[in-house]
């Protein structure tokens, strides 16, 4: 039970010396061979449990398997015995898993561990025996460790019921739909499903609290959920059961259950037979989890919250074919994967109805959190930075990993201009996203800032250098930089001013004669007869097609409009942009104040709104049936809107042109985007 794995039973071996070139030059000894294949053992296991890729030569960076915080050997315990083979540079020990990496100052170092520590038997904190095996890895890096874990929050307690009770639990469903008292069933598209205490309404995702069902939980879910809280599987009792019935091919659509309407821990038994269920972070990490017969699958805190959870409609689950293997995570090694035919399975899910709002840390998938009010036109400076705060940050923040997995191909513009500045210049990247343009040219030194952590977690991973700050205060020194670019960054300031700071930064921190790069996203999305790819279909075109090839898909979005309450006159800063114009735009947004939401793929009919992000499943594989996410859209992943303000014609050069000691050097279109390079005179 619980998600701990011990790598291999102990043993008693003596620590021998093993060179990582190997050894055929004297015969191995009987406790040697055991040895080998025990570390052998365990590169096959890291590499399919934990996609954890070991390697043949040496190198700075190893993998200590049963050398981690999962089997109780604690940092002060393992450090010590590290650092009598040398410097220990890092040592990284993630959370319940059974291994750590250390990464040594130099290759003799982690060699020598690798000799030594190979074998060793060191002491937990239970004051158990636990045997080391070390494997060398590429690099030591926690974020890539983490990819197969489980969800956090999650966990599969397997063989929680009896056989017997499996059967009597099977035999207590009455799926027959006549008689008056039967609690409320349906028959959907894709499986059958009955409801007590509370009906689960899928049109809207919530139950009705005030008109309970008649009838409470049925007495034998009662005496096994008594049982289950007294030995802590579960933290409270549930008052609701939905009982779900799937034939193979049936499923259920990704969803979460609604915040509003379910406490924190929602639990589900697997009766009859074994599925998959897939869980889905908004990232787009998908983590496929298998559910046994017989097991209790328990989501709380992020994996119950923020992920989605469900069940592709099909008649066969890939699954791990080593035996031992029963729940958890599938992981992605392909020599180990088999077909599983799916058999009738009957779930019963078992949800504490929530009576007070949630207030979860997922705002943004939080319907209790929800703004009443859609983003709106700032009216002041204090505004505008909350806008940027809510449909800006917090977005990025929350969408890095799949944003980064988007945009990958450099715009050949940006690409000429960094590879006709002089080698040993010094270029600033302000809003880098995902680095894309920091290793361009390696003539240059380039560093790279964005107001996303995670997104400079990214950068960092790719080995560039970059840190987190605002554009709008970049701890650089005024006039250091010989170059800097601000690719589609400048759009998401809400007002003039603040768009005009933007630039101006960039300004100072360009030396005499420096040069800026700018893009900003435009209004005109066809230019001179032609339209921008963003509008154009062509779904396999290169260059910049994939940078909105994610939001695509998204058709017109059902979103709550609001009352207008805005007052038109104080949308002052609007103003302010026209007054920059050389016209072609008109001031169209500022009749009403709400934002519009943008249809992607058309023309825009405003100049500042909010732009959908979309996450989008494995569409083949992962068809939608029923309506379910909140909004009835198709696509159960959230929907997060990114603030813009799209230029028009002559609008950024305007802006320039009010900035002190500046040149323009060029102003071009490029893609449905405008775009200056200045230079600081
Ligand atoms: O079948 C299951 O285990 C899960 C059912 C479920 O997610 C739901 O009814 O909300
Ligand atoms: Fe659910
Ligand atoms: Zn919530």
């Amino acid at each position: 039970m619980g998600n701990v794995v011990q790598f291999f039973s102990n043993m008693a071996a003596p620590g021998i010396v093993m060179d990582s070139n190997h050894q055929s030059n004297y015969k191995l000894s009987k406790t040697e061979k055991k040895l080998l294949r025990k570390q052998i053992k365990a590169r096959h296991t890291l590499l399919r449990h934990e996609g954890i890729e070991t390697v043949s030569y040496a190198t700075q960076s190893l993998i200590v398997a049963n050398g981690g915080l999962g089997n109780q050997v604690s940092r002060n315990q393992l450090l010590p015995v590290l650092e009598k083979c040398g410097l220990v540079d890092a040592l990284l020990m993630p959370p319940n898993k059974p291994y750590s990496c250390v990464r040594y100052k130099t290759v003799e170092e982690s060699k020598k561990a690798y000799d030594t520590l190979n074998g060793k038997e060191i002491v937990d904190d239970l004051g158990q025996k636990i045997i080391l095996y070390l494997n060398f890895v590429e690099k030591a890096q926690w974020k890539e460790l983490g990819l197969q874990a489980l969800p956090p929050g999650l966990k599969v307690i397997e063989e929680i019921i009896s056989s017997e009770d499996e059967k009597m639990l099977l035999e207590s469903v009455n799926w027959t739909e006549d008689t008056e008292n039967q609690n409320f069933q349906k028959s959907l598209k894709h499986r059958r499903v009955k409801h007590f205490v509370y009906e689960f309404h899928y049109e809207n995702n919530n139950v009705d609290k005030d008109k309970p069902l008649p009838g409470g939980l049925p007495d034998i879910c009662e005496s096994i959920l008594e049982k289950w809280l007294k030995e802590g599987f579960i933290k409270h009792k549930p008052n609701q059961l939905t009982i779900n019935q799937y034939e193979p091919g049936h499923g259920i659509p990704a969803h979460i259950d609604t915040h509003s309407a379910f406490e924190d821990e929602i639990i589900s038994l697997s009766l009859g037979s074994e599925i998959v269920m897939d869980f889905k972070h908004p990232d787009g990490m998908t983590v496929p989890v298998m559910l046994p017969c017989r097991s209790l699958l328990v989501m709380t805190g992020e994996s119950r919250y923020l992920w989605t959870h469900g069940i592709t409609p099909r008649k066969f689950d890939t699954v791990q074919a080593s035996k031992g293997h029963k729940s958890g995570i599938i992981t992605s090694d392909v020599e180990d994967l088999t077909l599983n035919k799916r058999g009738i399975r009957t779930s019963f899910t078992f949800r504490k109805v929530r009576q007070t709002p949630c207030n979860c840390s997922y705002p943004l998938v939080c319907d209790s959190q929800m703004k009443e009010t859609p983003a709106s036109f700032p009216e002041s400076d204090k505004e505008a930075l909350q806008l940027e705060q809510d449909y800006v940050h917090r977005v990025y923040e929350e969408i890095a990993r799949h944003f980064s997995s988007t945009r990958h191909t450099p715009w050949p513009h940006i690409v000429e201009f960094l590879k006709a500045l002089p080698s040993g210049s010094l270029v600033a990247d302000i809003g880098c996203g995902n680095g894309k343009y920091l290793g361009i040219n390696n003539e240059l030194y380039m560093i790279g800032c964005d107001h996303s952590q995670n997104l400079v977690d990214i950068c960092r991973e790719r080995q560039y250098q970059a840190f987190v700050c605002d554009a709008l205060a970049v701890p650089i020194r005024s006039g250091s930089c010989d170059a800097c670019i601000s690719i589609a960054v400048i759009h998401h300031f809400a007002t003039a001013e603040r768009r005009v700071a933007a630039l101006q930064e960039l300004v100072r921190l360009l030396r005499p004669g420096g040069k800026a790069l700018i893009y900003v996203w435009a209004m005109e999305q066809e230019y001179k007869k032609k339209k921008s790819k963003y509008l154009r279909e062509n779904r396999t075109s290169q260059g910049m097609k994939e940078e909105i090839s994610n939001d695509a898909s998204v058709q017109e979005l059902l979103v709550k409009q609001l009352p207008n309450v805005g007052n038109q006159d104080s949308a002052h800063s609007v103003s302010s942009i026209n007054d920059f114009q050389d016209g072609g735009c008109n001031s169209k947004n500022v009749a009403n104040s709400k934002l519009p939401i943008h249809t992607n793929r058309t023309s825009f009919h405003s100049q500042d709104l909010l732009v959908p992000w979309h996450f989008k499943g494995n569409p083949g594989k992962d068809k939608r049936v029923e309506p379910f996410g909140p909004l009835g859209s198709r696509d159960p992943g959230p929907v997060f809107h990114r603030y813009y303000h799209v230029f028009c014609e002559g609008e950024l050069e305007a802006a320039c042109r009010t900035l002190n000691n500046i040149s323009i050097l060029q102003s071009y279109y490029d893609q449905g985007n405008w775009c200056v390079i200045l230079q600081k005179v």
